[in-house]
């Protein structure tokens, strides 16, 4: 499949998408969204993928849902169009997510790497949901994932002030897992995904299901639902080989079964 707005490469077990509207700074609309859906759909599916990343470019990972496409929406329109609904379905991929962020990642680019399962970022990164400058709000799940990332004060701080926060500003209040130097920003997002990708995609996708549970429900539900899903992989093969390959001393070959 070709792609208008997106790079679409594997690497090894990795699925690596890189947004590609560098005249917009990979500013988001339906087709960017439509594609990047249908990419991670296709590395969803694919028993040969075990981990996707999401990058953008030096400058911008994306500098927010496209303002231009958007300002002459009306209320009817958007509402009966459910604008920005579907663009929720990037968080239904079930395969470990990981974005590589460098420069801005505004609005609906700090949306769309909060939809990843963890953010690697570039010491350049800037996050930010300056929608309050447009006269409208976060649309993509700002106010919910930011504010449980980290925490009511700095959400509010930053979805009213509209102001960015650097990468290392980022990592202190939780938004982000790593920071690294801008030139290893991609090596070490695949190398993170790469690690990921070798272990047993049913034990990967089960620790993804259970952190992103963890969220939704009470601590004695979330126990009890983690409890479950751990004994369950010992209907895997890929257990009896991670076990046996610890007791003998050697390196586990997971067969993803
Ligand atoms: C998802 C929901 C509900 C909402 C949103 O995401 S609303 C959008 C939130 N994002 C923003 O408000 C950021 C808008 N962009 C900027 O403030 C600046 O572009 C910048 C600070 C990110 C970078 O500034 P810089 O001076 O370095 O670059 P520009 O000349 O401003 O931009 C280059 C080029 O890209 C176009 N651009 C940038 N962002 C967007 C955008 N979000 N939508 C559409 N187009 C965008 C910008 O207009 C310029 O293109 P032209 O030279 O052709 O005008």
């Amino acid at each position: 499949m070709s792609y208008e707005t997106l790079l679409v490469e594997m690497h090894g077990r990795v699925g690596l998408i890189t947004l590609n509207r560098p005249q917009a700074l990979n500013a988001l609309n339906a087709t960017v969204m439509r594609e990047l859906d249908a990419a991670l759909k296709t590395f969803d599916a694919d028993r040969n993928i075990g981990a996707i990343v999401i990058a953008g470019s030096e400058k911008a990972f994306a500098a927010g849902a496209d303002i231009k496409e958007m300002q002459s929406l009306d209320f009817v329109d958007s509402y009966l169009g459910d604008f920005l609904g579907g663009w929720e379905h990037v968080a239904d991929a079930r395969k470990p997510m990981v974005a590589a962020v460098s420069g801005y990642a505004l609005g609906g680019g700090c949306e769309l790497a909060m939809m990843c399962d963890f953010i690697i970022a570039s010491e350049t990164a800037k996050f930010g949901q300056p929608e309050i400058t447009l006269g409208v709000i976060p649309g993509m799940g700002g106010s919910q994932r930011l504010t449980r990332a980290v925490g009511k004060a700095k959400a509010m701080d930053l979805i009213l002030t509209g102001r960015m926060m650097d990468a290392a500003e980022a990592e202190r209040a939780g938004l982000v897992a790593r920071v690294v130097a801008p030139e290893r920003l991609v090596e070490e997002a695949l190398a993170a995904a790469e690690k990921i990708a070798s272990f047993s995609l049913p034990a990967v996708m089960m620790a993804k299901e259970a952190v992103n549970r963890s969220l939704e429900v009470t601590l004695a539900e979330g126990l009890r639902f983690e409890r479950r899903l751990f004994q369950s992989l010992f209907a895997t093969e890929d257990q009896k080989e991670g076990m046996a390959a610890f007791v003998g001393k050697r390196k586990a070959e997971f067969k993803h079964r």
